[in-house]
């Protein structure tokens, strides 16, 4: 039976006295998961989800193929609602408001919620105007503003020096690495309080990837990050708490250097062991 990752995680560590201690006192949980189940149409794709994520820390999201772990992500911003067969029960608190409610504005919560995807995907458009279209369609159009946005959104993407002589150039002249940098930039732009990265790294060669998982250590300062890897060094490299999914289920939920050296979980052991997935 699994084990309720929640409520026994810090107890388990506390009997660990050579483990880092993670206390949750100290920081705040931006999202809150209460018993979420999701459908698309007969599959059960989420059982029972538990998951507290805090600010400021990055949570990575790992398990094997089809366990479930893009569509949790796409929950944290209502993305998953795009599937027409798609039917949920449970709550996820974000900022201790339900987003699952139909009252909550979805688009409220795309302006809080920035999301990267797998295959990097600026628009055909220039460097420039990709950093500018959220902040443009929020209704900015004073160039000296949009300006300041630009730099500042490509500096914390760590991407400015790089195309800051080039800025009205097609983004789609980049190297796949850059183009990353420049949606996460995109997603700056917009000042979000979390971002959501959906295998960010698996399209990028071993030096883009670096690059990125550096500009996540840095992004955390200011944003809440969770991302999905298949990548297990590189959830054990850059992750606070890592989450361990198994067939839509959380099968342990705890830090990520308790996760990767003393997990409570058979399954989780195996996993990261290598034995499957
Ligand atoms: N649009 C969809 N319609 C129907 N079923 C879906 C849809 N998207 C995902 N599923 C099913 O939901 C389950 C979870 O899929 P999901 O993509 O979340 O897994 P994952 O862990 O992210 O997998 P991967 O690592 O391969 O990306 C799988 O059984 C999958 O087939």
């Amino acid at each position: 039976m699994v084990n309720n990752p929640i409520n026994n995680k810090f107890s388990q560590e506390d009997e660990q006295p050579n483990l880092k201690i993670v206390s949750n006192e100290a920081k705040k949980t931006v999202y809150q998961t209460q018993n979420l189940d999701l459908w698309y149409g007969d599959t059960h794709a989420l059982k029972g989800i538990q998951l507290d994520i805090n600010e400021n820390e990055v949570t990575a999201i790992i398990g094997p193929s089809g366990c479930g772990k893009s569509t949790y992500l796409k929950t944290l911003n209502r993305m998953v609602e795009l599937v027409p067969s798609v039917r949920t029960t449970g709550e996820i608190l974000y900022r201790e408001r339900n987003i699952l409610d139909k009252e909550y504005a979805v688009e409220e919560l795309r302006t809080k919620v920035g999301m990267v995807f797998q295959k990097p995907n600026p628009f055909p458009k220039s460097i420039y105007d990709n950093i500018a279209y959220g902040p443009r369609i929020h209704g900015i159009k004073n160039r000296r503003i949009l300006d300041e946005i630009v730099e500042k959104s490509l500096r914390g993407a760590a991407i400015w020096d790089e195309v800051k002589d080039r800025l009205h150039e097609n983004a789609y002249g980049l190297s796949g690495g850059q183009q990353q940098r420049i949606c996460i930039a995109r997603c700056l732009a917009i000042e979000p309080d979390v971002i959501l990265m959906d295998e960010p790294t698996s399209a990028l060669d071993p030096i883009s990837t670096l690059k990125v998982e550096e500009l996540v250590q840095e992004l955390k300062k200011n944003y809440s990050i969770i991302i999905v890897t298949h990548n297990m060094q590189q959830a054990a490299r850059i992750s606070d708490k890592t989450a361990f999914f198994l067939n839509g289920e959380v099968i342990e939920y705890a830090a990520t250097d308790k996760i990767f050296s003393n997990p409570s979980d058979k399954r989780t052991e195996d996993y990261v062991s290598g034995r499957f997935g």
